[in-house]
């Protein structure tokens, strides 16, 4: 069977797709430096190497003592208003390491390659919902080192025939395995649902809604959340394509439609029963009104279903893996 080479295979979106990938009889090799990701995310039988993506070394000597036929790569800084303070953090990691990662695997003719990017590369849009073609503008360093990495990647492509790519971009990634094998673990996560989940257990004292005045139905930030597994089997999905012959793309992640903050934060009360308190404050810096994907080209490129397209449920394996979480 296939071994794959996942980076950031022990962070949150990385653990759920090396699970599916080994649900589907892939073999897994997971490469994490573990700076957010946590070694027991990796579950048996992948095999974790403990590396920087820096160490180009450690990668060569993995490349050749391996056969990977594709390459996942999740490994990156995620964090939009850290790579505000600190720019070349995110250059270095999210684009420098990708550059030379890109090389690596050109060099050893690794076939495959799927990248982790992000709707923050669209920036502020003028229009909703989000396609592919609308402009990318990104407004913040993380937006704008995941969108120079795409371009190295599409152009490194279309330069040797014998590499093809799948570009994935994810909306707002929610939730957690629904039979509670994994979850997103990072501590001080900055996410809604993961926050108000916390809320609602006690974890915190309050939610703040960052903005009441958007120009939205409600005044509150409007994003498209896609369940964890979910986006897992796009991933998939993306090898399954590649390996048929499929040509380079570049794709949107999310559901297209949207859910506004205190949609989020009713349907976390209703969930999980407790009606914990909720802060009006002002808009966080660069938040953009509205963010839905149109995700036509992924559900016909993919002939991709999805399975968890339900708030609540999104919710509900968040509130089940955060009381969890307590206990391990
Ligand atoms: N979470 C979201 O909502 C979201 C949305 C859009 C895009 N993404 C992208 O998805 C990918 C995964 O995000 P996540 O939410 O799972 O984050 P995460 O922090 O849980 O996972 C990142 C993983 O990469 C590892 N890592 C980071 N730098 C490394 C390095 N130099 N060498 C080796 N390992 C390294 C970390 O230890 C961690 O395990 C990222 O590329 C991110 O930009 C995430
Ligand atoms: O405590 C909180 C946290 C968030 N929000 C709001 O909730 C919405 C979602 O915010 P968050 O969960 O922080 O996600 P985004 O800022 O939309 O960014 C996520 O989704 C992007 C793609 O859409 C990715 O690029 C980012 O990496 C990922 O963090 C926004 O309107 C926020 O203003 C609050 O009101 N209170």
């Amino acid at each position: 069977m296939d071994t794959i080479l996942v980076t950031g295979g022990a962070g949150y979106i990385g653990s759920h797709t090396t699970l599916a990938l080994l649900e589907k009889g892939y073999r897994v090799v997971v490469y994490d430096n573990l700076s957010t990701g946590q070694e027991d995310a990796v579950l048996p039988p992948a095999r974790l190497v403990v590396g920087d993506l820096e160490d180009t070394e450690r990668l060569t000597r993995l490349m050749q003592e391996e056969q990977f036929s594709a390459v996942i790569h999740f490994a990156a800084h995620i964090v939009v208003p850290e790579s505000v303070q600190q720019p070349l953090k995110y250059y270095s990691n999210n684009t420098s390491n990708t550059t030379n990662l890109i090389r690596l695997a050109a060099a050893h003719s690794i076939p495959h390659f799927v990248f982790s990017s992000t709707a923050a590369v669209y920036g502020l849009p003028e229009s909703s919902p989000v396609s592919e073609q609308t402009q990318l503008d990104p407004i913040n360093p993380y937006g704008r080192s995941k969108l120079m990495s795409e371009w190295v990647l599409e152009d490194t492509a279309a330069a040797q025939d014998s590499l093809r790519h799948c570009t994935l971009r994810y909306f707002n990634v929610a939730g957690a395995d629904p039979q509670g094998r994994l979850g997103q673990s990072t501590p001080n996560a900055t996410h809604l649902i993961k926050v108000a989940c916390q809320a609602a257990l006690g974890k915190r004292e309050a939610l703040a809604i960052y903005g009441t005045d958007y120009p939205t139905f409600d005044g509150t930030g409007v994003r498209d959340y896609i369940h964890v597994s979910d986006l897992a089997d796009v991933h998939v999905r993306a090898l399954e394509y590649l390996e048929q012959g499929g040509a380079s793309a570049t794709l949107n992640c999310g559901y297209g439609h949207g859910y506004s903050v205190r949609q989020i934060a009713d349907t976390v009360r209703e969930v999980s029963g407790v009606d914990f308190p909720v802060h009006e404050t002002q808009r966080r810096e660069g938040d953009p009104a509205e963010l839905i994907a149109d995700p036509g080209r992924l559900q016909t490129t993919f002939e991709w279903q999805p399975r968890y397209d339900d708030v609540a449920t999104i919710v509900r394996t968040a509130l089940d893996w955060e009381r969890k979480l307590d206990h391990l």
